[in-house]
């Protein structure tokens, strides 16, 4: 192999916006967005990355900007594979690395064949071994919660695709709940309340921009305009409109409580002594969909329990995937497989 000098293990954050690369001794060294343009009359890549998402919505006919991740889990095969490659190859550019132990974080309700195409693609990338992580339980070891305790915790971790519920206690996970509502849901849900009210058509970049800076989950918390340009689609020429928080709120409304429906639920499954545990600790919330205004106290006034964002948000799950490959060397695993490390480790 070209690229890798043995025994360097790495953690990836392989994410449906964006991937992180977290290298051993080294801390995060990479994180850019999960975007891949090609153009296709020549079945070549242009570019990855944060070069590639410039692209989007840009692009002429033979080249297109395409996301090989979709609601969490891999939708394009090929694209994921080079992806990976590149990113890898990147974040360890200069050092010399051969065949590490990759551990990469996956939904805690990814179906086998969904498990299956992350091993493959990591592997196809160069890895040696490659383990598998559920995003809840690395966002908890990344946000630094001690869960080999006889404690339980609850992270609601949202990212792009997904939004994955969880409760921990001595190392395992107790009740989880993936659903496919997360930040790209929210942009969706921006784009077809603009298209509606007023006629006019937006990218999924000025809903982004919309979501993040002047978007809230509650009422009353934030007042903000932006304004905004699309093409009307009625003169069918380009238009610019203004847009407040409360539209943006109004707008997320359903994604935004179809994830509080899901904390509800999986709190109703905790055990009593595990909920009780929650209700004293609180809520941690990670990823950056769990970074939209106000989302912390909706959750908080439908649960009644106080909820806590995350330090660095978005680098919890890659930290924490980064911290268990720290307790490969102790445990003896059976290859390419998926373990629940901090049950096997403590
Ligand atoms: N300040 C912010 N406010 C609201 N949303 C944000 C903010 N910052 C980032 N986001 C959103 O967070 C999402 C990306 O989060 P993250 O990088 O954690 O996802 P991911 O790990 O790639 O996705 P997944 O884990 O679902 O595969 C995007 O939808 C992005 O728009």
């Amino acid at each position: 192999m070209w690229f890798w000098s043995m025994g360097t293990d790495i953690g990836i954050d392989l994410g449906t916006a964006t991937v992180l690369v977290y290298l051993k001794d080294k801390g995060v060294v990479l994180k850019e967005p999960s975007v891949v343009a090609i153009d296709r009359s020549k079945n070549k890549i242009l570019a990855v990355g944060e070069e590639a998402r410039q692209m989007i919505g840009r692009t002429p006919g033979n080249i297109v900007a395409v996301r090989p991740l979709r609601d969490g889990v891999i939708s394009d095969y090929d694209m994921t594979e080079k992806m990976l490659r590149y990113f890898i190859r990147k974040g360890c550019a200069k050092r010399k690395i051969s065949a590490p132990n990759v551990m990469v974080c996956i939904p805690s309700q990814a179906t086998e064949v969904e498990k299956k195409a992350v091993i493959d693609a990591t592997k196809n990338s160069g890895a040696k071994k490659v383990y598998l992580i559920e995003e809840p339980l690395a966002a908890a070891i990344g946000a630094g919660l001690d869960i080999s305790e006889p404690n339980g915790f609850m992270v609601v971790d949202i990212g792009g695709g997904t939004a994955d519920i969880a409760v921990m206690s001595l190392g395992g996970t107790v009740v989880r709940k993936s659903l496919k509502v997360a930040g790209d849901k929210f942009d969706e849900a921006i784009i077809r309340h603009i298209r509606n009210k007023y006629k006019l058509m937006i990218g999924e970049r000025t809903a982004e921009n919309l979501k993040i800076n002047i978007g809230s989950a509650c009422k009353g918390l934030r007042d903000l305009s932006m304004p905004i340009k699309g093409r009307n689609l009625i003169t069918g020429l380009p238009d610019t409109i203004e847009i407040t928080s409360e539209e943006i709120r109004e707008a997320l409304l359903e994604p935004v409580s179809l994830i509080a429906e899901s904390v509800h639920a999986v709190l109703e499954k905790t055990p009593p002594e595990l909920a009780a545990d929650i209700m004293d600790q609180g809520i941690l919330l990670t990823g950056g969909g769990g970074l939209l205004f106000g989302l912390d106290k909706y959750i908080e006034s439908a649960t009644g329990i106080k909820v806590k964002v995350a330090e660095d948000s978005v680098e919890c799950v890659v930290k924490g995937t980064g911290k268990s490959l720290k307790l490969l060397n102790k445990i003896e695993f059976d290859g390419d497989m998926e373990v629940s490390l901090v049950e096997k480790c403590n």
